[in-house]
């Protein structure tokens, strides 16, 4: 384990976490049976290796992976539901799994695939249930529910036991159950799964205002990238266990080097240096030949010019003053490299 130099004003930190998993190998061929019953076989999955990180109070930090990379695994963990094989986890500098009680009343969680709705009640009786569970006042749950009900539009679903409610519904529901006992903290695991466009502004909106209006920490597992864009400074990433890039998105995406395109537009048309006459198109394919900048013509127009950078090699002033060597530039326009794409790039 790590040094914990714990700081109880962070909202999470998680020091050497690490999580395995034993499970029994089913034993093949003759007699299996019988010789299970001597000697077992058991096969150890080390789901987590050695994640530490810390988020501070008031972050929204995505956790992205691909299957199976760990993500859930390390969100049981933090919330107390799993106990760590080795490591430690601090939320507010307290040790959820220790002392689940005290910390319950700190968190709420959310997972996608999981409802912690009771399926055959209505959705109102629910929240009587939880809020009694949690010591919430009548009066704070009817302020917490109305507010909650404008923003996640819960009206239209009051009544309608939960096994009836669309996947989209259930999900809204299952939000607003997790924050009525406000807690400071709320871990989502997959909370738009299988949602629709609409859907998922909805619940992205509420996420938003949680976090930019009042200040809760959230950490967010989701495989939609979007959700990332729209509502994350801050992306970690896990991959066969291991934390493997924890900072901005922007960084993560320079961290992987995808070009940047940018098309200028020229007021008369342009000369590339190396270009022959006539072969215009093909010609302008590829690295320039009599300039050092590491650029790279993707599209020539009769204007227009589209070359591709990799902004941590080379600075865009280089690039701009070298383009305008060429011809009069009248417009630019940028486009940085789609996020889906960095993310194939690391999951492979
Ligand atoms: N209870 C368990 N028993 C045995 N193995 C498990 C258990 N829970 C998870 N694992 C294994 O640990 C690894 C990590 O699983 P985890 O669910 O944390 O991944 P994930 O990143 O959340 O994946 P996904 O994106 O598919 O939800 C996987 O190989 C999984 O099969």
């Amino acid at each position: 384990m790590q040094n914990s130099s714990s700081h109880s004003d962070a909202a999470i930190e998680a020091f050497g976490l690490c999580k395995s998993f034993k499970t029994p190998v089913v034993a093949q061929g003759r007699f299996a049976g019988v010789r299970s019953l001597f000697a077992r076989e058991y096969r150890i999955k080390e789901a987590v290796k050695d994640i530490g990180f810390t988020v501070e109070k008031g972050e929204f930090v995505g956790y992205i992976g691909p299957n199976g990379a760990g993500k859930s695994t390390t969100i049981k963990m933090l919330a107390g539901i799993l106990h760590p094989s080795a490591g430690q986890v601090k939320l507010a500098g307290i040790d959820p799994h220790a002392e689940r009680a005290r910390c319950a009343s700190g968190i709420g969680v959310v997972f996608g695939q999981r409802s912690q709705l009771w399926w055959d009640l209505p959705v109102k009786d629910s929240y009587d249930i939880l809020a009694r569970m949690y010591g919430v006042s009548d009066a704070d749950k009817d302020r917490r529910l109305d507010q909650f009900a404008k923003l996640l539009d819960l009206n239209e679903f009051w009544d309608t036991p939960v096994r009836k409610l669309s996947l989209g519904q259930r999900m809204r529901a299952d939000i607003a159950a997790a924050m009525l006992h406000d807690p400071e903290l709320l871990f989502l695991d997959e909370p738009t799964i299988g949602l629709d466009v609409n859907a998922k502004r909805n619940i992205r909106g509420f996420l938003k205002t949680l976090n930019e209006e009042f200040g809760k920490t959230i950490l967010l597992t989701t495989h939609d990238m979007d959700d990332i864009e729209q509502l994350c400074r801050r992306v970690m990433v896990i991959g066969g266990g291991r934390l493997t890039y924890d900072g901005t998105v922007e960084g993560l995406r320079r961290e992987i080097g995808l070009p940047t395109e940018i098309k200028v537009t020229y007021r008369d048309g342009c000369t590339v240096p190396g270009e022959r006459q006539g072969a215009a198109q093909s010609a302008a394919l590829g690295t320039v030949g009599g300039t050092l900048l590491p650029l790279r013509i993707v599209a020539r127009g009769e204007r227009t010019l589209t070359v591709e950078v990799n902004r941590q090699e080379t600075r865009t002033m280089d690039v701009l003053r070298e383009l305008g060597s060429w011809g009069e530039i009248d417009d630019v326009e940028m486009r940085e490299p789609e996020f889906e794409e960095v993310i194939r790039r690391i999951y492979g």
